[in-house]
């Protein structure tokens, strides 16, 4: 699979360096040699390509005028940083460019070096704490049925046409991000639909784009060890809708940061409820005003009141109505962004499989069970989760699950108690046990199983996440669901600093090829 470092455009432009300095009113250390030309800029070493600017950037690890050498071996022409970086840096034998903020500077330098990528493209970013990645992929859809090559990028995928490469972050650095948009432009893609995590908006990993809508879902507790508190949270998110980085906006106004950042966003905003019901449907611009669970039997029919209080008869392909929530977000998104409303529409009701999101990776049917993989690894998303499958599910509904190591160990019991409380049979396991002893999670997962089942009854414990999969398989009839949860597209899963290849749908596609039916298991022993 491609480096995401190597997701840039084939034929890049070039600038005179010396413009550059201009441009940007950098401070050489040298007077500049006319002939000098820069056709890239990274902030990471790693990623230096011949002829790029290296952006030394202050991190909170590291300066990365530490690397400025191993850049400049690599072909960096140049190097943009700060005193202090300069001071680090030392002589390299090529220009040092001081500014007083690199990392702010990043991402419009590489825009203006790769002459303005998103002129050409159509761009729509997506922020919020859940339904992110899900709300892209719909809006990416609809974008594709007006434009025929797109881009979407997240914490799944780099994806530019048909070319994907496994994404290092949600977000990444400005100037990847200003790569990607040369290449999609390149490529002759029309749109791109992208998610923007607030660890992006507030290390400026998207200054330098001005999207044309950008949307939010809705704002939850979580990183705050990062943003602080939630005002601090919010905070960072409502960057996003600030006009440097967005012309319109789409805002779903389900909970009160949302209200709010309706009421006080600088560009302009449409707002969407979700809750059929809810009093704040009244005043918003599109309100969904009925929800059915039922198309095949795993998605929602809805219907969507639009600002002239016409209602359009929508569906959203994934279970659940937080996903009917998201497909109204990316319905309105995509429509904001150009996309004729019943185009819109259409292609997100057909929008194909997520990968790791309630993704179908086996029908129901032939002795088999229904089997999905989803991401959800909060006590949250898994009640959601497990709420939108069992309306699906004739039979019981088991679950495989685990708990990440180095991370929240407050969860583990509550994911447990959850877990015995909304499926029938649990096969308790490993997700990334990371530094930490697996048993010793699953012991404390377990721990909360019992506290709602003390019978421990059709409770099931494998060492190994494919074991854990398998034994599912071998316990379901055709009428039950089997959903593995936590790790979702994730490519590998990682033990005692190891990264092994692991992903939930391959095991499962695998398990369920050797798998041997009920009716025929009796066949057999007839
Ligand atoms: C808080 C945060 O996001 N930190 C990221 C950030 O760190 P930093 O800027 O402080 O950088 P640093 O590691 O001190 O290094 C300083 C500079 O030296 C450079 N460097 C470093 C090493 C080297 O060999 N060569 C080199 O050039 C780095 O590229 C960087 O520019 O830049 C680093 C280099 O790109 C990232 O590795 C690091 O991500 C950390 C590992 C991380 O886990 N980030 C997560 C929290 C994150 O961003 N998550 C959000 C999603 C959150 C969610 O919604 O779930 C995301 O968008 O993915
Ligand atoms: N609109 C929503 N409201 C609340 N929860 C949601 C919503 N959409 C999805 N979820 C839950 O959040 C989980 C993650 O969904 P998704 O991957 O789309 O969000 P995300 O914002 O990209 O999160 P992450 O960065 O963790 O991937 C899902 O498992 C689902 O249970």
């Amino acid at each position: 699979m491609t480096s995401p470092a190597r997701m840039r455009p084939q034929h890049p432009p070039t600038h005179r360096l010396a413009d550059v300095v201009e441009t940007f009113a950098l401070s050489p250390d040298r007077p500049l040699d006319a002939a000098l030309v820069t056709t890239g800029v990274t902030v990471a070493s790693t990623d230096v390509a011949p002829g790029d600017l290296f952006v030394a950037v202050p991190g909170m690890r590291v300066h990365g005028a530490t690397y400025a050498a191993q850049a400049v071996d690599a072909g960096a022409v140049a190097v943009v940083t700060d005193a202090a970086g300069a001071e680090l840096a030392g002589d390299l034998g090529v220009p040092v460019l001081v500014a007083p903020d690199p990392r702010d500077l990043a991402g419009p330098l590489a825009a203006h070096v790769l002459d303005e990528p998103a002129r050409g493209l159509v761009t729509v970013g997506v922020t919020g704490t859940n339904g992110k990645t899900t709300t892209t992929y719909f809006v990416d859809a609809a974008l594709r049925a007006a434009h025929r090559t797109t881009a979407v990028l997240g914490t799944v995928e780099l994806r530019v046409g048909d070319e994907a490469v496994e994404s290092p972050r949600t977000t990444v650095e400005a100037p990847a991000l200003q790569g990607i948009l040369a290449l999609a432009r390149e490529r002759g893609a029309g749109a791109v639909a992208m998610e923007v995590s607030s660890h992006a908006l507030a290390l400026g990993r998207v200054r330098g784009l001005t999207f044309d809508v950008v949307g939010f879902t809705n704002l939850q507790r979580d990183h705050l060890d990062f943003h602080g508190d939630m005002e601090g949270y919010f905070r960072d998110k409502a960057r996003l809708f600030a006009p440097e980085q967005a012309r319109r906006g789409v805002v779903v106004v389900d909970d009160e940061w949302g209200r709010r950042l309706a009421a006080t966003s600088p560009v302009p905003v449409e707002t969407v409820a979700t809750h059929v019901g809810d009093p704040h449907g009244a005043d918003a611009d599109w309100a969904v005003v009925a929800a059915d669970i039922g198309l095949d039997g795993v998605g929602s029919t809805f219907t969507l009141r639009g600002p002239d209080g016409t209602e359009h008869a929508a569906a959203s392909p994934l279970p659940g109505l937080v996903n009917v929530s998201n497909a109204a977000l990316a319905i309105v998104l995509a429509h904001t962004a150009g996309v004729d409303l019943a185009t819109a529409v259409d292609a997100v009701a057909h929008a194909h499989e997520i990968p790791g999101r309630m993704e179908r990776v086996v029908e129901r049917g032939d002795g088999l069970p229904l089997c999905l993989v989803d991401y959800a690894h909060t006590p949250d998303a898994l009640v959601l989760a497990l709420e939108a499958v069992r309306p699906i599910t004739p039979g019981r509904l088991i679950l495989v699950f685990g708990s990440d190591g180095d991370r929240d160990q407050g969860k583990r019991p509550i994911m447990g108690q959850i877990a015995a409380r909304l499926a029938d049979v649990l096969v308790v396991t490993d997700e990334n046990p990371r530094s930490e002893d697996p048993a010793v999670i699953r012991a404390a997962i377990l721990e909360g199983v019992r506290a709602e089942r003390p019978s421990g009854t059709d409770v099931h414990e494998a060492t190994s996440r494919a074991q854990a999969i398998r034994d599912a398989l071998a316990l379901a009839t055709d009428q039950d669901t089997v959903i593995v949860t936590g790790k979702g597209h994730e490519p590998t899963q990682e033990i005692a600093g190891v990264f092994h290849r692991y992903n939930d749908r391959d095991v499962f596609l695998a398990a369920a090829a050797a798998h041997t039916p009920d009716h025929a298991r009796a066949e057999q022993h007839a």
